[in-house]
């Protein structure tokens, strides 16, 4: 029998996505996300009183990228933001460059950013879709081979709403098919705020749903699973409920959300930090990877839970990037063993135990 439609992408398309998502998450590695919006980073560099320029903005990611052979031993992929992509380190060479050199795989955010949802319960969509395949076509081109996309949803009395669960779920989907059909991995992250005071089990169920509503929109867009990331928040209660829970609760609420949710066809799941401590993402993290019934790789793509050491102790000064980025490539192996659920005893970081939330991370 001939098939009905003509196929969604071809044979070769296929097996290039596969090869980049497997390398993404190999045993051992995760995602440095690099990708804030200057909005964002503007946040980054006021915890270290320097200006938001386009300058800071780049000494800021010379910090970060330019860490050497190294970084690839625990980082897959880094992900960029449009400006970085196109800057150049101190020594002239591109900073995706750099990157290629040591054998991390550059990546895009091309989403362009939060708006309101009219209609909605106060709530939000992702606008970039008008241009984004010429975009994709573009970055492939420069060097990129992955994209992500953002989408918050927040939880409150009333929300999310139906509306915003089903409108993120198919801009999402809309993005991942157009990445897809450029060569490039998407990454695909419908981000539940931590904001609120609701305890996990409310946290869980709303997750069950959001990732419902995203999975079915993949389907209905033929998105090819094997080629593409998911990235979530871990199931945590609300950042002000009072009952807190340990790295083992966090791990099988957010384990048993995703095992009802996410086919095994999808090679992995990446977390964001979303404000947790440094040494609280690893440990939950690691928690996530000793229980059973993982089809997926779970790994980590956290900005904050792996930056900000880096950062206070780089604090805009040539002469302490080198401790920066020790800082940094230690808390990247200590992720790295977190995936493979061989991390031992507690991490100790410049900044542990620092909660670095922002309410409302939604712009
Ligand atoms: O600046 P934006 O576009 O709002 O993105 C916020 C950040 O959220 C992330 O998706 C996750 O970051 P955290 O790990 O700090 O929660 C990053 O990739 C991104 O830089």
């Amino acid at each position: 029998m001939t098939a009905r439609f003509v196929p969604y992408l071809p044979k070769d398309r296929e097996d290039e996505l596969r090869r980049i998502a497997r390398a993404l998450i190999a045993p051992g590695k995760g995602i440095l996300a690099a990708d804030e919006s200057n909005a964002s980073m503007h946040k980054r560099l006021d915890m270290i009183k320097m200006e938001n320029n386009e300058e800071n903005r780049r000494k800021f990611r010379e910090m970060l990228l330019c860490c050497g052979k190294e970084m690839s031993e625990h980082i897959g992929g880094c992900i960029l933001f449009h400006e970085t992509l196109y800057q150049k380190a101190n020594d002239g060479v591109p900073f995706v460059k750099h990157l290629q050199q040591n054998g991390v795989v550059p990546g895009i955010k091309v989403d362009m950013g939060v708006v309101p949802l009219a209609g909605s319960d106060a709530e939000t969509t992702t606008q970039g879709l008008d241009n984004l395949a010429e975009r994709c076509a573009q970055y492939k081109k420069d060097g990129a081979h992955f994209t992500k996309w953002r989408c918050t949803l927040k939880i409150q009395q009333f929300t999310p709403t139906y509306q915003a669960m089903i409108e993120n779920a198919n801009v999402l989907a809309r993005y991942a098919s157009i990445s897809q059909q450029n060569r490039l991995v998407p990454i695909i992250e419908p981000e539940i705020l931590p904001d609120g005071n609701h305890d996990i089990e409310t946290t869980k169920e709303i997750a069950e749903k959001v990732l419902q509503f995203v999975m079915h929109s993949l389907a209905i867009h033929n998105v090819f699973l094997e080629g593409l990331l998911l990235k979530v928040a871990m199931v945590t209660p609300g950042f002000k409920c009072p009952k807190r829970n340990t790295a083992d609760e966090i791990a099988s609420f957010t384990l048993s959300a995703l095992q009802r949710r996410i086919p095994p066809a999808i090679p992995g799941i990446v977390f964001l930090s979303g404000g947790m401590a440094e040494d609280e993402a690893t440990a939950n993290l690691n928690a996530m990877n000793k229980l059973p019934n993982r089809p997926w790789a779970l790994s980590f793509s956290f900005a904050r839970a792996l930056q900000t050491s880096a950062t206070l102790i780089w604090h805009g000064k040539e002469e302490n990037q080198k401790a920066a980025r020790e800082e940094m490539l230690k808390i990247a192996k200590a992720n790295g063993l977190a995936t493979l659920g061989k991390f031992q005893g507690n991490l100790k970081t410049f900044a542990s135990g620092k909660n670095t939330f922002v309410a409302d991370n939604a712009y």
